[in-house]
């Protein structure tokens, strides 16, 4: 049987306090009762923007102005193949209602997990509860010196998503900073991972790990609960493989471009990257000579956003 290929543009609406808009499927559709991002199929020679525009007049009532892709996943279901291009609205006139009689909620991003969304989803409850922005830290001897980094990091740059990276750490020094980051990032409700065996959210009770590439590919399935944060890094097509067979939750895929502490290294290039992260099964954040100015271009090209040391670090504080 040849399967059909169905094109779907889908919205996921925010509003300005954090929530986002999810509507019930009628339970007499295609996955009826299960809840949804509103949107539907590309009509034909319509582009995936002109389509979300459409759906969101047809089932919302609102009129779109202003939207940024968030991802594109693409599903095998049973009886079709389906390509859901996703993205996020942040600005919109009128106040959305079910326009077909389908119940709509606003809804915490974090809450997301609480309702039940198709198969194909999963991705993109993800990428709505993850920011743009990843900050890696640098590698830093003084204890003061590193928390007023990250202080400036939370308030000025509004970071909310983190990786501890303290190679150059021994275990105890690595758990007093782990500790400390922690209850910084919880102050300004942003999110702490630990670049370290998963066994280490035995001893910190941070939000998550992020495997290094060797972690990723030692292990047989994924080491943690789904209730905390999994993030891999990778750098070739086996690697994304891979943290999809592990249920990742993110990827950074690296490097993008040069670094100025690595500059002579082999990159992966807008192009290749962008055909790698169409075959991610996860948000994927760009790695490698990225900045802030990168974002928009990061997203043009499916990824989640920036991730980054040094845009976020190398400041005076
Ligand atoms: N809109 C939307 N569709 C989704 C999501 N997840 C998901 O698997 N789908 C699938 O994508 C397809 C979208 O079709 P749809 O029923 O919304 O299409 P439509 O608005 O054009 O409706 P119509 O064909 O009934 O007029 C369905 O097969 C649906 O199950 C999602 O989050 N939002
Ligand atoms: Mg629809």
């Amino acid at each position: 049987m040849i399967k059909r290929r169905v094109h779907v543009a889908a919205a996921a609406v925010m509003r300005e306090d954090g929530r986002v808009l999810i509507a019930r499927r009628p339970a007499t559709a295609d996955q009826g009762g299960l809840w949804e991002f509103p949107g539907g199929k590309l009509a034909p020679y319509e582009t995936g923007l002109e389509a979300l525009k459409r759906e969101l007049i047809e089932e919302l009532g609102i009129q779109l102005k202003r939207a940024q892709p968030l991802i594109r996943v693409h599903h095998e279901y049973a009886d079709k193949h389906i390509l859901l291009d996703v993205w996020q609205v942040t600005a919109y006139e009128g106040d959305p209602y079910g326009r077909e009689g389908q119940p709509v909620r606003w809804v915490e991003v974090d809450d997301l997990p609480n309702y039940p969304f198709p198969a194909a989803n999963l991705p993109i409850l993800r990428a709505v509860a993850l920011p743009q922005e990843y900050l890696i830290t640098a590698e830093e001897a003084d204890d003061t010196r590193f928390l007023q980094h990250l202080e400036r990091a939370l308030e000025k740059d509004r970071i909310r998503l983190v990786q501890l990276r303290a190679k150059e750490l021994d275990a105890d020094a690595y758990q007093a900073r782990a500790e400390a980051a922690l209850a910084l990032c919880r102050r300004h409700g942003a999110k702490l991972l630990l670049n370290a065996d998963p066994s280490w959210l035995e001893r910190v009770d941070a939000d998550g790990i992020h495997l290094t590439s060797a972690r990723l590919m030692a292990l047989k399935q994924r080491p943690i609960p789904a209730a905390k944060w999994l993030g891999a890094s990778t750098h070739d097509a086996a690697q994304l493989t891979q943290a999809g067979d592990i249920d990742c939750d993110f990827v950074t895929l690296s490097p993008l471009a040069p670094t100025p502490s690595h500059p002579d290294a082999v990159t992966i290039g807008w192009h290749d990257f962008q055909q790698m992260v169409e075959t991610a099964a996860m948000p994927v954040y760009a790695l490698g000579g990225m900045t802030r100015h990168h974002a928009n271009q990061a997203r043009g090209v499916g990824a989640q956003g920036i991730a980054s040391i040094r845009d976020f670090w190398l400041h005076d504080v």
